[in-house]
């Protein structure tokens, strides 16, 4: 075979003894390399659901470790979760006050409800936008003896001043003499005003100012016993139970001012109510106060 000598012989043999022993001993300290703080679970893969390092890219990197194996150098990068501020792991951090809180931790306020003031309810047709309404459709009220008459009353003569003026000097002698159905009067800073017609205006007072009676009224009739009683006539007698209170109570309360100056007590329960205009159309005079 002449073209033996053509060949070209490559000895495959084994590999240089010291080169091989070192090349195994660096494998192995690669594979005891263990980033410290990372999750790993023993089938090498990370708990998260995707590739080993998912979701820890976007943290703030807090140390980084080198070193060195024969000749490979590493580099160990420490993400310690509490440091984190953004990632999939669940918590997103915020802003507040000039410092990160990791959104769980923050405490959720309680909202606290306002604490409704109970009202008597008014009647329907004697709110206060009620009232307005009647004093600019019925621009002299200052003479009238009520509201339920007032249509009646339209042209009769006991209706308003008659032409009188209100602003004539009223003493507190003819105001302590207005203390009956007909006209009932009061001084509110120094004027004096006619609130008969505004009675039934006049909202009252809270729920639990009720008298007594009147709370184990309500309470009866809150409690189904009324119900059971009046069954389908409920909303009747309840209507009427709402007029009665409001009537007695509002009336009740106003009624403490007839017949003598009420400022002291106005200013106890409402400085804030704008009687000036709301009692406007109700103005009979003006006190004279020299005696
Ligand atoms: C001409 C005189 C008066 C006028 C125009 C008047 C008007 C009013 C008005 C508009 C309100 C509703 C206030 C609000 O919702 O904030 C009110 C409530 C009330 N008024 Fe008068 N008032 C007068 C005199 C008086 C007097 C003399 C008393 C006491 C004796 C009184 C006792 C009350 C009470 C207890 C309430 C309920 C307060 C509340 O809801 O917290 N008012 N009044």
């Amino acid at each position: 075979m002449a073209n033996d000598d053509d060949f070209t012989f490559c000895q495959v043999g084994a590999p240089d003894n010291q080169d091989y022993v070192d090349a195994q001993k660096i494998a192995q300290d690669i594979s005891e390399i263990r980033i410290k703080d990372e999750p790993s679970n023993n089938d090498g893969t990370s708990q998260s659901n995707g590739a080993p390092w998912e979701g820890k890219l976007g943290n703030i990197t807090t140390s980084k470790k080198q070193g060195k194996v024969g000749s490979l150098s590493f580099t160990v990068i420490d993400t310690s979760p509490g440091k984190q501020t953004s990632g999939t792991s669940g918590q997103v951090a915020s802003k507040d006050d000039g410092f990160s809180v990791p959104t769980y931790q923050k405490q959720i306020k309680p909202v606290r409800k306002p604490v409704a003031r109970a009202k008597v309810p008014y009647e329907k047709g004697y709110s206060q936008m009620d009232w307005l309404k009647l004093t600019r459709t019925h621009p002299d009220l200052a003479g009238r003896i009520g509201t339920e008459l007032h249509e009646l009353l339209l042209g009769s003569d006991k209706a308003g001043l008659k032409g009188q003026s209100n602003r004539r000097l009223i003493s507190i002698d003819e105001v302590k003499e207005h203390q009956n159905a007909e006209a009932m009067w009061t001084v509110l800073k120094g004027h004096v005003y006619n609130i008969t017609p505004y009675m039934k205006f006049h909202p009252g007072g809270g729920f639990f100012s009720f008298p007594d009676s009147m709370k184990r009224i309500w309470k009866g009739w809150d409690g189904g016993g009324w119900h059971e009683v009046y069954g389908s006539c409920e909303k009747y007698m309840k209507r009427i139970l709402l007029n009665c209170v409001v009537n007695c109570y509002s009336v009740d309360m106003l009624m403490k001012a007839v017949g003598k100056d009420c400022t002291a007590l106005f200013n106890k329960y409402h400085a804030w109510v704008n009687a000036e205009v709301l009692m406007e159309k109700c103005l009979v005079g003006i006190l004279d106060d020299s005696k």
